[in-house]
């Protein structure tokens, strides 16, 4: 049989670190090796002899601990949101000097998650307008979500492959912000409620015809079938993967 991966948890006392810890202890082919959280030492890591650190913490906070595994030969995957064009970049080069070492950045775990990107990017060429709603628990940081993003991003390549200009919108702002955030010319509005996990809408538009596409996490363990996808498959991917849709396929 096998050895089992011995994996570490970076912020493993928040909302998803302790449900990744759960994920981990359960599988079969995974130790839990590290639990590390804001206070914590990140030799306890090093100590643990971990091969994989699954990182779920802030976006303040994630670069540096990318940094400190990418240097101590120790593949990552990450949850974190925050990754700009630029961060990712920065990844790419820190990874450029450890060329076996893997890292995966995912905005998303959840498999409808996925599928729902993935429907929208299909979709995006077709509709002379698009819109995005995510709606998430107030103890959010980050606003627009890394997922609505993502997707902002993918529909915005979609459209400009497709050769669609800009979207049909004669409105002025009377207060800044009424029309949400504009990602690559895709508007985004972010929704914070009690009672809400993480959810969101990207609604298309053309003459006489919606298309809605809804994506709803009710759990946290939706992301975990994809958390423990990434775990398995990292170190025998070097270099930099973003997303989960590589895996899947
Ligand atoms: N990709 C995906 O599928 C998903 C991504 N996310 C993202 O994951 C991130 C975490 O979300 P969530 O679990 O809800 O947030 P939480 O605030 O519940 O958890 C973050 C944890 O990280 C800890 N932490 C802070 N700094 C450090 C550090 N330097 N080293 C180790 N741990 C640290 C925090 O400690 P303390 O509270 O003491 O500060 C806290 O326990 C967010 O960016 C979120 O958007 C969330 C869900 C799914
Ligand atoms: O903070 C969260 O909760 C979530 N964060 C991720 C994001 O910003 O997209 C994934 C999911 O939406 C839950």
């Amino acid at each position: 049989m096998t050895e089992p991966i011995r994996v570490g948890v970076l912020g493993a006392r928040g909302r998803m670190g302790l449900e990744v810890c759960k994920a981990v202890d359960g599988a079969a082919d995974m130790e839990l090796a590290a639990m590390v959280d804001q206070g914590d030492v990140l030799f306890n890591m090093e100590d643990a002899h971990a091969e994989v650190v699954v990182d779920f913490t802030t976006p303040d906070v994630v670069m540096d601990n990318l940094r400190w595994a990418i240097e101590h030969g120790i593949s990552a995957v990450v949850g974190t949101t925050g990754f700009t064009a630029d961060r990712l970049d920065q990844v790419r080069s820190w990874l450029a000097e450890k060329p076996g070492v893997g890292v995966l950045i995912a905005p998303n775990f959840g498999i409808a998650a996925v599928l729902m990107m993935q429907f929208a990017a299909k979709a995006a060429r077709y509709f002379e307008s698009a819109e995005i709603i995510e709606q998430h628990h107030p103890r959010k940081l980050d606003a627009p979500s890394g997922t609505a993003t993502r997707t902002a991003q993918v529909i915005a390549a979609a459209r400009a492959e497709a050769g669609l200009g800009p979207m049909p919108d004669a409105t002025k702002e009377e207060v800044a912000g009424a029309r949400g955030a504009d990602i690559d010319g895709v508007r985004v509005h972010a929704v914070r409620s009690a009672g809400l996990l993480a959810h969101q809408e990207v609604l298309f538009g053309t003459d006489g015809e919606i298309l809605t596409i809804r994506h709803d996490s009710l759990d946290r363990v939706s992301f975990m079938p994809g958390v423990l996808l990434a775990v398995r498959n990292v170190r025998s991917r070097p270099g930099l993967t973003i997303g989960i849709d590589s895996l899947l396929d």
